[in-house]
């Protein structure tokens, strides 16, 4: 879901606001600010070290920032904030006590609310966490993916309002960043907000709707994915023959601009799908190799924090 760009503004279910945190000598964040509203699953983006995992822990209240704010559902994060109690996180790896039950490990977790229980949320949260009937099992038997859900099942079990994952898929296998892709989208559909960090910008474009890049502790750019990636309205052909390519694409309506880069054509068309391009091209008998949504904006985004000098954390 857009947030709304006229009317009544709504207030964002995560935002930080010119957030900084220094330690030592070393700026882990700098006037960091960006915004997530309901519906997104947003993904905050950067190499190692840049800063996200600093950034989560600031926006959970885990620890304060040097400047700047962080709020939750409109409110002021601190430590003990009513807010927290409707934010699920999942931060620094699971950490479950090895020789009890999946479930076991989400009765202790609970048990730190002082609330009875189940909790109202637990059949929905293990039906999208997806773990089945493993869940009756030692957690020392699981894998990292299984271990993952588990995590994901602690952090819904309290019918959170906004979900925050630090690297949520790491050691997950293709299926499982698929599986929990699902769950995050399912999750946000019902109004929720999800930040997940990543340093995989081929991960985020399965999972996420939008998109914070990070690098050095600094903002590198925000917004929808779609937009970060060139939008669905550019696309990269490659054809048998250019000259004619260029010929036939420049006289379809709805073409904006064609150009010659390298070995393809750089085609935007706002209102065209991918095959009306393709179809024009076959018709006039031009031999089509390739054609791919073009996705530049968060890659230069990248090669941006490459050449930023990303340095690896050692924490
Ligand atoms: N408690 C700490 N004490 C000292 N330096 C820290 C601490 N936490 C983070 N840093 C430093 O701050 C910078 C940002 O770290 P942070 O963990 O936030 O980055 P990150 O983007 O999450 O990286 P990664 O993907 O490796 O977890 C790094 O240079 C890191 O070494």
């Amino acid at each position: 879901m857009e947030p709304p760009t006229t009317g009544t503004p709504v207030t964002p279910m995560i935002r930080a606001s010119e957030l900084s945190k220094r330690y030592g000598r070393r700026q882990a964040v700098r006037e960091l600010s960006f915004t997530v509203e309901t519906g997104q699953v947003c993904a905050l983006l950067g190499p190692n070290g840049a800063g996200k995992t600093s950034t989560i822990r600031m926006l959970v209240g885990l620890s304060a920032p040097d400047a700047g704010t962080a709020s939750i559902l409109g409110e002021p994060v601190g430590l003990g904030a009513s807010e927290l109690s409707r934010v699920g996180v999942l931060i620094d790896g699971p950490a479950f006590v090895p020789h009890m039950t999946g479930m076991a490990n989400l009765k202790l977790l609970w048990s730190a609310t002082r609330r009875s229980w189940p909790p109202p949320e637990l059949d929905d949260a293990l039906e999208l966490a997806g773990l089945g009937a493993a869940i009756d099992r030692r957690v020392k038997g699981y894998s990292m993916g299984m271990k993952m859900r588990l995590m994901l099942a602690q952090a819904l079990m309290r019918a959170p309002q906004v979900l925050l994952l630090d690297e949520p898929a790491n050691g997950l296998d293709p299926a499982e960043v698929r599986a929990l892709r699902d769950r995050l989208a399912a999750f946000a559909r019902g109004g929720a907000a999800v930040l997940v960090s990543s340093h995989q910008l081929a991960e985020v474009q399965q999972l996420a709707t939008h998109a914070v890049v990070m690098n050095n502790g600094a903002l590198v750019t925000a917004g929808p994915l779609t937009d970060l990636l060139g939008g669905a309205d550019s696309y990269r052909i490659e054809v048998d023959d250019n000259d004619r390519a260029i010929a036939v694409l420049r006289a379809i309506p709805g073409v904006a601009t064609v150009t010659a880069q390298g070995d393809g054509l750089e085609v935007t068309a706002p209102d065209l799908q991918s095959r009306d391009l393709v179809s024009a091209l076959v018709t006039a008998g031009v031999g089509v190799t390739s054609v791919n949504q073009a996705s530049r904006s968060l890659e230069e985004a990248f090669l941006t924090m490459t050449e930023g000098g990303s340095e690896h954390a050692a924490h």
